[in-house]
């Protein structure tokens, strides 16, 4: 068996090969040429998964190692009859860290969660852990996901318009779909703009294509955009420099980038791969992963309100504005920043060591947050 993998795929070296022959390839530079002989393919966002790369190749199956599938070409892959699969949920609880860290600096700047609503455009894996994270830290919630809505024929969720007018902030966790009733390409366009609350925050951390550059700028520009976060961008790598001189906080697309987040999307590859092709792989885990140095939170006494110790104990798991700073200060080194990221766990792998004067409100935010409490 003959396997290409995208060569930035933690945790896959040295797995398949007692099995196959298996040959690593950046990503973007994966051509038809490498998978000549290939049976699966294993790739992350980089490499367009079409007819041009795939056709008149053997290639059986298409695994990525992420949730989004907007760089496969699904119905070519279904009507050429090569099987395909993601990893859905592999990385929401790194895109939920990654919103907490941003919630983190807007409470500690003042931000009252209690007067403060947060709309949530795309509620499925990610949307639901980022209304979790969002409550537990007391914001109001507004969802909205129109093909839940419609199956679910529930109230829980309010139209678009609706969330727009009434949200302080919107944060954006759609997949990117160019057609259908539910398209997501530049869902926030110079209507949408028009329709949201002034002096609004938007944040987008699903694809850079769900917001339309010229109307993130011109909401900006005239002051509609009190801030704008943005995680992924258009035409990314090669990202707008004026967008990014105005946004507040701008990362290389790594809101999912936790070590859990990328294991998790290894390990539901390499299992979905030796399902496929019956490998002795299908429970495999990996031996060990990283750790920070010292993932013990240690709390002082205070009397602050429980929300602003949850903030502090978010920062010292993860600091977007980290992030932040690499990439402002080498924008063009976006791929590099992506490839070489500095390990981040989630707040279930950081244990909080509360004071004895720490109260059970604060206590009990903290382990909704998901941290070990001592
Ligand atoms: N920046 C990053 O590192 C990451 C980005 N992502 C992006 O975030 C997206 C969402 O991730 P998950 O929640 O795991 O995917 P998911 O598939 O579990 O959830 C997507 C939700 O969006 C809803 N939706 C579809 N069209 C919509 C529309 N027009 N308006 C409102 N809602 C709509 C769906 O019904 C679904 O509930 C991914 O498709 C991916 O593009 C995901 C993980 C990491
Ligand atoms: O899972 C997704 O969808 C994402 O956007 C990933 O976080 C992007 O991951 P890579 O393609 O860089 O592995």
């Amino acid at each position: 068996m003959k396997i290409v993998a995208d060569d930035k795929i933690p945790t896959l070296k040295g797995v398949f090969e007692p099995y196959a022959e298996i040959t690593y390839i950046p990503g973007n530079s994966i051509s038809k040429e490498d998978l000549k002989n290939t049976d699966a393919l294993i790739v992350r966002t980089r490499t367009k998964c079409h007819q041009a790369l795939l056709e008149d190749t053997p290639v059986k199956m298409v695994a990525t190692a992420t949730i989004g599938t907007d760089h496969l070409d699904v119905p070519w892959l279904e009507q050429a009859g090569i099987k395909w699969c993601n990893a859905p949920g592999c990385n929401s609880g790194s895109v939920r860290q990654y919103i907490a860290s941003v919630l983190a600096h807007l409470i500690l700047e003042g931000m009252v969660p209690a007067a403060t609503t947060i709309g949530i455009v795309g509620v499925g894996m990610v949307g639901k852990k980022v209304a979790q994270l969002a409550h537990a830290l007391g914001f109001k919630v507004l969802l909205n996901d129109p093909p839940r809505q419609r199956m679910e024929k529930s109230d829980q969720f309010c139209d678009l318009s609706y969330l727009l007018k009434h949200a302080d902030i919107v944060t954006f966790h759609t997949p990117l779909n160019k057609r259908g009733q539910d398209a997501t390409f530049h869902l926030f366009n110079k209507d949408t703009l028009r329709q949201l609350k002034k002096g609004a925050i938007v944040i987008n951390s699903s694809r850079g294509e769900v917001t339309d550059t010229r109307t993130l700028l011109r909401g900006m520009d005239n002051g509609h955009l009190a801030r704008v976060v943005l995680d992924v961008w258009e035409s990314e790598p090669d990202i707008h420099h004026d967008l990014h001189q105005k946004v507040w906080l701008g990362t290389p697309h790594i809101a999912g980038y936790s070590v859990d987040g990328k294991a998790n999307g290894s390990i539901m590859t390499i299992h979905a791969i030796a399902k496929e092709f019956d490998l002795p792989l299908t429970q495999w885990q990996p031996q060990t992963l990283p750790m920070p140095e010292n993932p013990f939170i240690y709390l002082e006494a205070t009397d602050e309100p429980g929300y602003i110790t949850a903030a502090k104990a978010i920062l010292k798991t993860y600091n977007v504005s980290e992030d932040d700073a690499r990439l402002r200060e080498n924008p063009q080194n976006f791929e590099k920043q992506r490839g070489s990221y500095p390990v981040r766990r989630e707040f279930h792998k950081w244990t909080v060591v509360p004071h004895a004067q720490t109260n059970s409100e604060t206590r009990q935010i903290l382990k909704d947050l998901g941290f070990i409490l001592k």
